[in-house]
């Protein structure tokens, strides 16, 4: 019998790695065999290259700046030579299908995916849609949202909402696992920091100047981003990572309340898992505003509370987790109207559906 290959493509920041990682194993437990193409130094070669039976090619690519740099003139020669790569990649390889979660690394993979007729679903979580999925909707089969208000921004033909793809272990924590990694007790509420995968320098300013008056309310989990750890803090209550990998869901168990940046795959882990939500989207300053549309969604929704980065204070930060903490019954009572199971089936069957050669 014919093997099954499929191809796994995203990068850039986790956001576009855990979906991948999400659907992997299931595709490993039917037997399939599995390659991913990833850049070179990104963080998705760290999540992916150490797994077992996944084969990681890394390419050539480019990447969005915000600002001018000689890179920007550099990167179309890039994106090219990535897409040459990618179309020797599929080539030796021969995936069915092509899997891809954006992010600049995805561009060439996707056009290159045209060039060899393979046919490519691309999953988009933001509520808008990113330049490299802009970039590459026009050479994709599929392409799926996590917002169903994404809809709007798609082609009609080619899209189809399915929701939040979530890793099964996030729903396995256990909260007395979680509280003692922390040396946590369970007679006082728990805060779990997360400024996006990489952390932010904002809110880590913000959390760190009013520990004084947020460790009295609230024992922290402060997840700070690689390189953002500041050890000189020793405080009984408040404990720091850079980025955590394997215990996530043990740290979320044991969580009460969040306060996040507003990344996809980030806020409808929280909500699948109920727990109350302070976002503090990226501002359009530092970013083309993605967050701060996911977020409006979400407060619509009254499924989190939400505090704009230009209004972020020791003050206003103080007053809205106290908010956040007073109301948390009625966010969870909204959250609970949120179903998410049936999206990574629904996911996996359309990949399938969707294979060459079938
Ligand atoms: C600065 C930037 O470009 N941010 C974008 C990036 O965010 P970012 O990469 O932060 O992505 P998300 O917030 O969507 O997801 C982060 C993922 O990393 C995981 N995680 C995080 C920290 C940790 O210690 N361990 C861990 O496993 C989270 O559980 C989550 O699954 O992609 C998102 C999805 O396209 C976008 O909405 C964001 O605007």
């Amino acid at each position: 019998m014919k093997k099954k290959r499929i191809l796994f493509t995203g990068g850039g920041t986790a956001g576009h790695v855990i979906v991948n990682l999400a659907l992997i194993p299931v595709f490993q437990r039917e037997g399939w065999e599995i390659d991913y193409i990833g850049s070179e130094n990104g963080i998705e070669r760290k999540l992916i290259e150490p797994l077992d039976g996944v084969t990681y090619y890394p390419i050539s690519t480019g990447k969005l700046r915000r600002y001018m740099s000689i890179e920007n003139i550099k990167d179309p020669f890039k994106v090219l030579k990535g897409t040459f790569q990618a179309w020797r990649i599929i080539g030796s390889r021969k995936p069915q299908i092509i899997f891809s979660k954006g992010g600049f690394v995805s561009v060439p993979v996707i056009f290159a995916s045209r060039l060899r007729r393979v046919p490519a679903v691309i999953h988009e979580s933001d509520y808008t849609p990113g330049l490299a999925n802009k970039l590459a909707f026009p050479f994709a089969k599929k392409i799926l949202a996590t917002f169903s208000e994404t809809m709007a921004y798609l082609p009609e033909k080619k899209a189809e909402h399915v929701g939040a793809v979530i890793r099964d272990e996030l729903f396995q924590g256990n909260k007395k696992t979680g509280l003692d990694i922390c040396g946590f007790t369970a007679e006082k509420p728990v805060l779990l920091i997360m400024g996006g995968s990489g952390g932010s320098e904002k809110i880590n300013q913000a959390v760190r100047n009013s520990l004084p008056k947020l460790l009295p309310l609230f024992q922290i989990i402060h997840i700070c981003g690689h390189g953002k750890k500041d050890d000189s803090i020793q405080k009984q209550g408040y404990i720091q990572f850079e980025y955590v990998q394997d215990d996530l869901n043990h740290l979320l168990a044991a969580t009460d309340f969040v306060l996040s940046r507003a990344g996809a795959n980030a806020i409808f882990e929280f909500l699948a898992l109920q727990i109350p939500m302070l976002l503090i989207p990226l501002s359009r300053e530092a970013s083309r505003g993605d967050q701060i549309v996911n977020a409006h969604s979400f407060r619509k929704k009254n499924y989190a509370l939400v505090l704009e980065e230009e209004d972020l204070t020791e003050e206003t930060l103080i007053q809205h987790l106290s908010q956040l903490k007073e109301e948390a019954t009625f966010y969870k009572q909204h959250q609970k109207t949120y179903q998410s199971e049936k999206t990574r089936d629904r996911v996996i069957e359309i990949i399938k559906e969707n294979r060459k050669d079938r």
